[in-house]
């Protein structure tokens, strides 16, 4: 006898208005709509009595102990219902022959087996080889692309389109801003114009650090430089930003690495993100508190990215944030990455 919490193989009824949903990762077994229970201290045919009806509005678990039945693998029992159905339905419940537990055991030795090199590894497909290999951080990521030497070369300003295919790209995969669901009245909401157009256009500095943002024309004091999420890209884990990174060339995934960066409190309820802008912001360098000309002034409430001009800015200077907001510059050692399992 073993004592059952999870593979029912089929439940079948004469009336079949019930779903199963068997959900592996969770290694449960769930009724939807009705819930199926042993009752307690029936006769016949019944194992321990009854089935009491729930109208639930929630999956339950079977792995609940309401739902512990004792049995034999591979047999057959029958469960009359009361309530649930009419008084005289019977519910068939045929367990698998293998538990899931039986199942998961073994599967989880051969992992084993692999990770330490007891089993022959055939040779994996890339498509799969994260089955057998734990996800590359962040860190092996940027080491396996490469993008120590990449970024170390001149990188290249990217066009209008190219930031649009980055877009378009992570949202063919089902990419959501996540502050499309904040209330309307919710601090965080950019009051910026819909046809802001960012005073900047991004070009190669001369003074080491890359690419940066320089003032296309005169900017006043309290202008508004940039605002809102429109052009930014959102992940809330790890692996659709690996999945993002793997559709890109390996120039590419450098470049967005270096541009995106985890935090907390962005998702409607306050979830942490990875998030970057997608457009000629994602080149805008640190300038430190002290030398920032642009970011959110002073005891002024900012949406998210709503950024003002925090001195005149004559046309041609450089555009500087203040990275302590956001990240460090030291983009592979931000300990947030881990939070993502990256
Ligand atoms: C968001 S990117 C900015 C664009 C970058 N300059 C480029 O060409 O890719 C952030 C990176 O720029 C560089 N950076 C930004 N501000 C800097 C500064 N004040 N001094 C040196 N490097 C800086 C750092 O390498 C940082 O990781």
């Amino acid at each position: 006898m073993r004592r059952h919490y999870g593979t029912i193989a089929e439940i079948s009824t004469n009336e079949n208005n019930y779903d199963i949903l068997y959900h592996p990762d969770k290694e449960e077994t769930m009724l939807t709509h009705r819930v199926l229970q042993t009752k307690q201290g029936g006769g016949g045919d019944e194992e321990r009595g009854n089935c009491s009806h729930n109208e639930l509005s929630s999956p339950k678990s079977l792995s609940d102990n309401n739902f512990a039945l004792d049995h034999r693998d591979g047999e057959e029992k029958k469960y009359s219902m009361s309530k649930l159905f009419s008084d005289k339905t019977d519910v068939k419940v045929i367990f698998a022959k293998k538990t899931l537990r039986t199942t998961s055991l073994w599967s989880a030795l051969v992992f084993i087996g692999y990770r330490i090199g007891l089993v022959v590894r055939p040779k994996t497909p890339a498509s799969v080889k994260w089955i057998f290999e734990p996800p590359p951080t962040l860190k092996q990521m940027y080491y396996s692309r490469n993008c120590d030497e990449i970024l170390k070369g001149t990188r290249p300003i990217y066009t209008e389109e190219q930031w649009q295919r980055f877009r378009d790209i992570w949202k063919l995969q089902g990419g959501k801003d996540p502050s499309r669901r904040y209330k309307r009245n919710d601090r965080r909401n950019s009051i910026a114009p819909p046809d802001l157009v960012p005073p900047f256009r991004a070009a190669q500095t001369t003074n080491g650090r890359g690419r940066g943002v320089f003032a296309t024309r005169d900017i006043k004091k309290g202008e508004m430089t940039y605002g809102g999420t429109k052009h930014y890209i959102f992940f809330y884990d790890g692996h659709s930003y690996r999945r993002f990174l793997d559709a890109l060339s390996d120039e590419e995934a450098c470049d967005i690495m270096k541009f995106t960066w985890p935090q907390h409190g962005v998702g409607p309820r306050g979830e942490s993100v990875i998030w970057g802008p997608m457009d000629d912001m994602a080149l805008q360098n640190d300038g430190g508190k002290k030398r920032a000309n642009i970011g959110c002034p002073k005891g002024k409430h900012c949406g998210l990215f709503d950024e003002y001009a925090l001195r005149d800015i004559n046309k041609g200077e450089e555009l500087l944030c203040d990275y302590s907001q956001f990240f460090s510059l030291d983009f592979l050692d931000y300990e947030m990455w881990k939070e993502f399992g990256l």
